[in-house]
C-alpha cells in the first residue's frame, strides 16, 4: 500500500479517456513554479456528496494542468487507498500543486482534497482551514445533500469564499436550473453566477481553474514571524515513514532544520521537505501560504497529528494556530479471533494498522465466551466496517465483532464518574447517573417524506431542533438524538423509509443523562459477556426478547434442559428454553461394523473443539457469529 507509487492506480477505470472531450493537453501550463510569493497562490478544496464526482473533477483539473499527462492518467489518481478504489470513496486528503496561466501571470494552485463521510469530519475541518476558498461541487441530477451543506456550513463558519458549481451537466437526467435555484437561495448568490461542468467531458473546468484564481484570496502572513504550519494530513509510507501535508501561515520552514511538533513539544530533524504535484518534488523550503510535505522519520502518524501546529525548533512561535483536538473514539466493539491462535497476529496487525490512523484505539481484553481479543474504539461506523474489512482481507484474520456500542458515563453510589466502553463492564450495582453522548443529525428529503423521518427519529428519542425548505420540494430536518439510536440500523431505515432519498449527516454535540440499563444473557443461570448490551428501560424488553429468541433458534439440544434468560441486574425480564435431548449418534449405525462406529465418536469429537462452553452448555461457534453479525453495522 504505497501511498506514492504510479503503480498504485485504480483498477477499474470509471470514465474512458475517448469520452474526455473538452481538454486540450498542455493548453494553459508551465513549469510548476517554485511560489515563494503569496500573490500567486490559490489554496482551495473541493465539497461535494460522495459520488457526486470530486475525483473524476480532481482528475480532469490534473489533466488540465498538466501535471499528469494524458498517458499516465487513470481515472481516480488521487485515491490511492486500496480500499478506499475499491469502495469508490475517499479516506485520506491528499494536496497537489497545479499550475495555471490567467492573463499572462503563473499561479500555483493547491488542491487539497478532503474526505467524504461523516467520520471523519475533523479532518474535513482541517483541511478546510488549510484552504482560503472551497468549490461546491453538487451533481446537476442529484441536487445538495446533508453532508455536503454540513461541511458547507463549516467553510462558511471560516469565512471561505465559495465557489458554486453544479457537476454531470452532460447527463440528460441533469436539472441545472432546479438545482442552481436551491443553490442560490442557500448562498445568497444569482443562479447564473454557478459554473455548469462535466468532470467527464472536461467542459467547463478550463473557466472554473479560472474563477479559482479570480474569486479566491490570496494567502496572508507574516513571513517574517517564527514559522508556523498546520498539519492537516499525515500518512504512513512504509518505505518513507510518516509523510505529513502541512499549510504554512506564517514564517519559512526550511530543508536540514529541527522543527517542533507545538502540542506535544517533541522536535524532529526535518529530512526533507516538498511538493506533490503530484509525485512528490524536493523544494528550497515551503513560504507563507505554501501546502507541501514534510518528511522526518517518524514511524507513527500519531506523533504528527492531524491538526497541530509545526513550528522551528530554533525560533518557536509561542502561539498554536490552534483548533487542534485529539481524535476521539465514538463507536467500540470486541474484536476477536475466531481461531484462538491468531490472537498474536491481530495484535500484530492491529498494531501495523495504527501506524497510519491516529483516531484508531484498541486494548486487549478477554471474554468468557470469546476468548481473547481487543477492545477497539473508532471514529464511526464506516471507520469500523474499514478497519475490519482490512483486517480479513490484507491481514487474513476471521473475526467475530461484538455489537458496536458507545461510549458511558456512569455514576454509582460513591460518586465518581466511570467510562464504559465495554457492555459487560456496566456496573450492578445501585447506579446515580448514566450519561450517554449525543449527536446534531441533519436529514435532507423530499417533503413527502418529512412525516415519516420524524416518526422515527421520534421512535429513536430523538428531540426535534428545527426544519427548513430549501426548496419547494426539499427539506432540511435537524434532530438532537441519542449516539447510541443511529449506530446500528438507522441509516438503513431512513433510506428505506425515503425511498433511498434522504441524506443523513451528524456530529457529536453533547451528552444528556438517560434511563439505561444494562441487558444481560444467561444460559443456564451464567452470564454470556459478549451479549450484554446497554439500552434504554424502555427498550430492554425488546432486547432482551430478541435475543432469547434468537439464541433459542441457534444453539442445539444438549442432554439436559437449558434455560436462556435475559435479566436487569437480577430481575429475569425474558425466557426460552431448549428441551434436553439424548443425543445417541450411533443410533444411526445399526451394523455392528465398530470402524463406523469410531469414525461417527471421533467426528463427533472434531465437531466439539468448534463449541464454546458456556458453564456446562456446549455453544457452537456459529451461534455467537449469527447473533452478533444481526446487529452488525450495515453498509452504508
Ligand atoms: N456523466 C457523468 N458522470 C460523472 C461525472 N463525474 C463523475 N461521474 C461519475 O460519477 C461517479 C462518481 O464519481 P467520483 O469522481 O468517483 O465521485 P466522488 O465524489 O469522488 O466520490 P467519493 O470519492 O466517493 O467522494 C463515477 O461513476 C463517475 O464516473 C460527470 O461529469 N458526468
Amino acid at each position: 500500500m504505497g501511498e506514492w507509487g504510479f503503480a498504485e492506480y485504480r483498477s477499474h477505470v470509471s470514465i474512458t479517456l475517448s469520452e474526455v472531450t473538452h481538454v486540450s493537453p498542455m493548453a494553459r501550463t508551465a513549469p510548476v513554479p517554485s511560489a515563494t510569493d503569496p500573490a500567486i497562490i490559490r489554496n482551495f478544496c473541493i465539497i461535494a456528496h460522495i459520488d457526486h464526482g470530486k475525483s473524476t473533477l480532481a482528475d480532469r483539473m490534473l489533466q488540465l494542468t498538466g501535471v499528469v499527462s494524458s498517458r499516465d492518467m487513470k481515472a481516480q489518481y488521487l485515491d490511492r487507498m486500496d480500499i478506499e478504489r475499491e469502495r469508490g470513496i475517499t479516506i485520506k486528503s491528499q494536496a497537489v500543486r497545479m499550475p495555471w496561466e490567467l492573463d499572462g501571470v503563473s499561479y500555483a494552485l493547491n488542491m487539497i482534497d478532503t474526505p467524504g463521510h461523516v467520520d471523519f469530519t475533523y479532518e474535513v475541518s482541517r483541511s478546510l482551514a488549510a484552504c482560503e476558498g472551497a468549490i461546491l461541487l453538487v451533481d446537476a441530477a442529484q441536487g445538495i445533500e446533508a453532508q455536503t451543506l454540513a461541511n458547507l456550513y463549516l467553510a462558511m463558519e471560516n469565512d471561505m469564499t465559495i465557489i458554486p458549481v453544479l457537476n454531470k451537466i452532460d447527463l440528460p437526467s441533469a436539472q441545472p436550473e432546479k438545482y442552481a435555484a436551491e443553490i442560490s437561495k442557500l448562498l445568497g448568490c444569482e443562479p447564473e453566477d454557478i459554473l455548469q461542468v462535466s468532470g467527464k467531458t472536461g467542459m467547463g473546468v478550463e473557466a472554473l481553474l479560472d474563477k479559482v484564481v479570480r474569486d479566491l484570496p490570496a494567502p496572508v502572513g507574516d513571513p517574517d514571524a517564527p514559522a508556523r504550519a498546520m498539519i492537516f494530513d499525515s500518512v504512513y509510507d512504509t518505505y518513507r515513514g510518516v509523510v505529513t501535508y502541512v499549510r504554512v501561515v506564517d514564517g519559512k520552514i526550511s530543508p536540514r532544520e529541527k522543527v517542533q511538533m507545538m502540542s506535544t513539544g517533541t522536535t524532529y530533524d526535518l529530512l526533507e521537505i516538498g511538493v506533490s504535484s503530484p509525485e512528490p518534488t524536493p523544494t528550497k523550503g515551503l513560504g507563507v501560504g505554501e501546502v507541501g510535505y514534510l518528511i522526518t522519520g517518524v514511524k507513527d502518524v500519531r506523533q504528527s497529528k492531524v491538526g497541530d501546529t509545526v513550528t522551528n525548533f530554533a525560533k518557536p512561535a509561542e502561539k498554536s494556530l490552534g483548533g487542534y483536538q485529539d481524535p476521539k473514539p465514538m463507536v467500540f466493539s470486541g474484536l476477536y479471533p475466531i481461531d484462538g491462535s491468531d490472537y498474536p497476529a491481530l495484535r500484530d496487525a492491529l498494531d501495523k494498522l495504527q501506524l497510519n490512523d491516529a483516531a484508531l484505539t484498541y486494548v486487549p481484553e478477554t471474554s468468557v465466551a470469546l476468548g481473547f481479543g481487543f477492545r477497539v474504539g473508532f471514529l464511526g461506523l464506516l471507520h469500523l466496517e474499514i478497519t475490519r474489512e482490512r483486517l480479513e482481507a490484507e491481514f487474513n484474520l476471521d473475526l467475530i465483532s461484538t455489537a458496536p456500542n458507545v461510549v458511558y458515563e456512569v455514576m454509582t453510589d460513591d460518586r465518581k464518574l466511570r467510562t464504559v466502553t465495554n457492555p459487560s463492564e456496566f456496573p450492578d450495582g445501585k447506579i446515580l447517573e448514566v450519561h450517554e453522548p449525543m449527536v446534531a443529525g441533519t436529514i435532507l428529503a423530499p417533503h413527502e417524506f418529512v412525516g415519516a423521518i420524524m416518526e422515527l427519529c421520534q421512535s429513536r428519542r430523538g428531540v426535534m431542533r428545527g426544519m427548513d425548505y430549501l426548496s419547494e420540494e426539499r427539506v432540511e430536518i435537524r434532530y438532537w438524538l441519542p449516539l447510541a439510536e443511529i449506530v446500528f440500523d438507522f441509516f438503513d431505515v431512513l433510506k428505506s423509509k425515503t425511498r433511498g432519498y434522504a441524506s443523513l449527516d451528524w456530529k457529536a454535540d453533547g451528552e444528556q443523562i438517560s434511563d439505561l440499563v444494562k441487558v444481560d444473557i444467561l444460559l443456564q443461570g451464567e452470564q454470556v459477556d459478549a451479549f450484554s448490551a446497554v439500552t434504554h428501560r424502555d427498550k430492554a424488553y425488546a432486547y432482551g426478547n430478541m435475543m432469547t429468541q434468537k439464541l433459542r433458534e441457534l444453539i442445539p439440544r444438549q442432554q439436559f434442559e437449558v434455560p436462556i434468560q435475559a435479566a436487569i441486574g437480577s430481575r429475569i425480564i425474558a425466557r426460552e428454553s431448549i428441551r434436553a435431548i439424548r443425543k445417541d449418534v450411533l443410533a444411526k449405525c445399526y451394523g455392528g461394523d465398530i470402524s463406523r462406529k469410531r469414525k461417527l465418536l471421533e467426528k463427533q469429537k472434531a465437531g466439539k473443539k468448534r463449541m464454546k462452553m458456556v458453564g456446562r452448555v456446549e455453544v457452537p461457534q456459529e451461534a455467537f457469529i449469527v447473533a452478533l453479525s444481526s446487529d452488525e453495522p450495515k453498509k452504508k
